[in-house]
């Protein structure tokens, strides 16, 4: 089953397309990494699968539920972190925790707040405002706000931005052991090393359709001798 399904996704900005009739899947459990040149619509996309952004025309299904007719069980079932998140910058982190917690109706707020700020090392800055947090502790904040309902759909936009090194080693652990436990994931990247750790999948678009989708070991066979994955995958881009 797909957990993930894009069906014909068309979207213009003032005249302008941004997508333009594109169509793939995740399968439940998979990873995918969205792959594909400044402009070519992967944040549009990534918004509409979230249901923040109604597409012309097209069809998404998260979890089986369509976005546009079922918009809370598709919210339920998924968590999103967008390209520079903003958690609530008047609130500490605690209570924007608690607040996510409650909005997505988890019946122990405590124990989750507990868990992802373990998960993601933010014991010692929950009292603070966001406003005065570094930027990769701002991210940190994000992602916790994503996935503090352990959700079945994950997307992730360039989900290790701004963190440290030893932090971005803990996210890929605990985000491999999420797919371990079967959640699925879309993750829109610019970088390689990025999609090759956490995605079992790729999906590449440009102009707002779809130009490649398959393993990340069927993407290996098309590097050619002495060819880096990047220059491969620059390749299939233009
Ligand atoms: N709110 C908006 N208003 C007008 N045009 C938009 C809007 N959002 C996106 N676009 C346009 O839609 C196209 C796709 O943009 P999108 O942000 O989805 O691309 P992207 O693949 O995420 O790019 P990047 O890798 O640079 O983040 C671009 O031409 C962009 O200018």
């Amino acid at each position: 089953m797909k957990c993930i399904d894009v069906e014909g996704l068309v979207k213009s900005f003032n005249g302008v397309r941004a997508l333009d009739g594109l169509s793939f899947g995740v399968e439940c459990s998979d990873s995918a990494a969205l792959l594909g040149p400044n402009g070519a619509g992967k944040t549009t996309t990534m918004r509409i699968i979230a249901g923040l952004l109604k597409p012309d025309s097209g069809i998404v299904r998260v979890c089986g539920f369509n976005t546009i007719k079922e918009p809370r069980l598709t919210k339920a079932c998924l968590g999103y972190l967008p390209e520079d998140a903003a958690p609530f910058m008047n609130l500490t982190v605690r209570e924007n925790l608690e607040y996510v917690g409650l909005v997505r109706g988890l019946s122990n707020v405590k124990d989750a707040v507990e868990w992802v700020s373990q998960a993601l090392g933010l014991d010692g800055l929950m009292n603070a405002q966001p406003a005065s947090l570094s930027r990769g502790n701002r991210q940190r904040v994000a992602l916790a706000m994503a996935i503090i309902h352990r959700p079945k759909v994950l997307l992730l936009d360039e989900p290790l931005n701004y963190l440290d090194i030893p932090t971005q080693e803990n996210v890929i652990e605990l985000l491999l052991s999420m797919r371990r436990n079967g959640t699925t994931m879309l993750i829109s990247t610019h970088i390689m090393t990025v999609a090759e750790r956490l995605a079992n999948r790729v999906i590449m678009i440009n102009r707002g359709r779809l130009i490649w989708e398959g393993s990340i070991s069927e993407l290996m066979n098309l590097v050619k001798p002495g060819e880096r994955i990047e220059e491969a995958v620059a390749r299939m881009l233009k």
